[in-house]
């Protein structure tokens, strides 16, 4: 996406609006504090990265493609007038992971928040998986957000400083039809943190996973256009979530509010684990029932 196009991008907000979006939190909230944030070219890590900017912190972002992540980190900087790195990066390959973290850890002395948003599937039903694809989404959510997490972990162990990991995974207790890799990957990682929770506590190191609902985000170009219309519809509140939503949940768990809270989901999905159908990969004949 260039310049232009962030400004008027299909779904979600664009750049200039980005950075205006109302926020319940004060803008010191993060001053001097450094928030590393994965997939922050687009969507919902880039309002993440952007609502940071705006408390205060100092951003490093990471994510595959340099373009989008020097195009975000330029309105960044103009936003906060504050240092922020860049590394393209594939979060699949440890080696990677490895080497952006060292590189952001030396330039920036460490990091006190990680955001592990950095993710996706495609839609199919799981019939249709091969193994290429499954290992692709197995691969980048849960083993690349493993990677990250323990990466950080072990650097803030080393300082002998506190940490703070938040997971953008997805709101995946109904199930997801359409979506099992991504399901079995995000479960894995809110199992995961639940046990790093434990494990970690004792270095002070908390852990938190967001349950994303449809949230209207370039992430929804994804989509063919007939399945895009049900993200609209799948939860009581008839609507999708905006990149806001997530961000100012990621803050909310990222920031003295969450400091008593680790090893917890907080399902950001306006109802949709209550009622509420999702056809990302179209409706099966089978539960056609209202056109018998
Ligand atoms: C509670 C939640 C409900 C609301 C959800 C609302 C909907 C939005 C959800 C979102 O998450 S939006 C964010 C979406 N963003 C992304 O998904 C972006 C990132 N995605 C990707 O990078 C890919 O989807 C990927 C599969 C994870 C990785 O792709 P990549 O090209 O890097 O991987 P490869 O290793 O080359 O493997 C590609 C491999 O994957 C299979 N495949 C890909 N697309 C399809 C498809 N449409 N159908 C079937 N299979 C697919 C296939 O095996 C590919 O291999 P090749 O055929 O290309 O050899
Ligand atoms: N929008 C929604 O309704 C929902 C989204 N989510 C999750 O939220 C997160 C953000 O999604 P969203 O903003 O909507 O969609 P986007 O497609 O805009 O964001 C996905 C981001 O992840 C990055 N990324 C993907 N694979 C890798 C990789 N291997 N290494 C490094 N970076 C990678 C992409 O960067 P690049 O293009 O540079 O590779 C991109 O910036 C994803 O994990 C998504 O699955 C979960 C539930 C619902």
């Amino acid at each position: 996406m260039n310049s232009a196009d962030s400004q008027h991008p299909k779904f979600g907000p664009g750049d200039e609006a980005l950075a205006a979006l109302p926020t319940v939190y004060r803008d010191d909230l993060f001053a001097g504090k450094v928030v590393l944030v994965s997939g922050a070219g687009s969507g919902i890590g880039k309002a993440i990265a952007f609502l940071f900017a705006r408390l205060g912190a100092t951003l490093a972002i990471c994510g595959r493609k340099a373009d989008k992540l020097e195009d975000c980190a330029e309105k960044l900087r103009a936003l906060s007038g504050r240092e922020v790195i860049t590394y393209p990066m594939t979060i699949r390959d440890p080696e990677q992971v490895d080497a952006m973290l060292s590189a952001v850890w030396e330039r920036l002395g460490g990091v006190d928040v990680l955001v592990n948003n950095a993710g996706g599937q495609f839609a199919a039903h799981a019939m249709d998986f091969n193994v290429k694809g499954w290992n692709a989404v197995i691969d980048t959510n849960l083993n690349g957000s493993w990677y990250m997490m323990q990466g950080a972990a072990r650097r803030w162990v080393e300082q002998g400083r506190p940490g703070n990991i938040v997971n953008i995974t997805a709101a995946i207790d109904r199930g997801l039809t359409g979506m099992a890799h991504t399901t079995a990957s995000r479960a894995g990682v809110i199992a995961l943190s639940r046990t790093l929770a434990i494990e970690w506590a004792e270095h002070g190191i908390r852990l938190n996973c967001i349950g994303a609902g449809a949230i209207e985000s370039n992430g929804f170009n994804n989509y063919r256009e007939e399945n895009v219309s049900t993200f609209y519809s799948c939860n009581p509140m008839k609507r999708a979530g905006d990149v806001q939503d997530i961000a100012e949940a990621v803050v909310y768990l990222a920031a003295p509010s969450g400091k008593f809270i680790t090893g917890e989901v907080l399902n950001v999905e306006g109802g949709m684990l209550l009622w509420g159908e999702f056809w990302p990969a179209g409706k099966p004949d089978y539960f056609k029932v209202d056109q018998e």
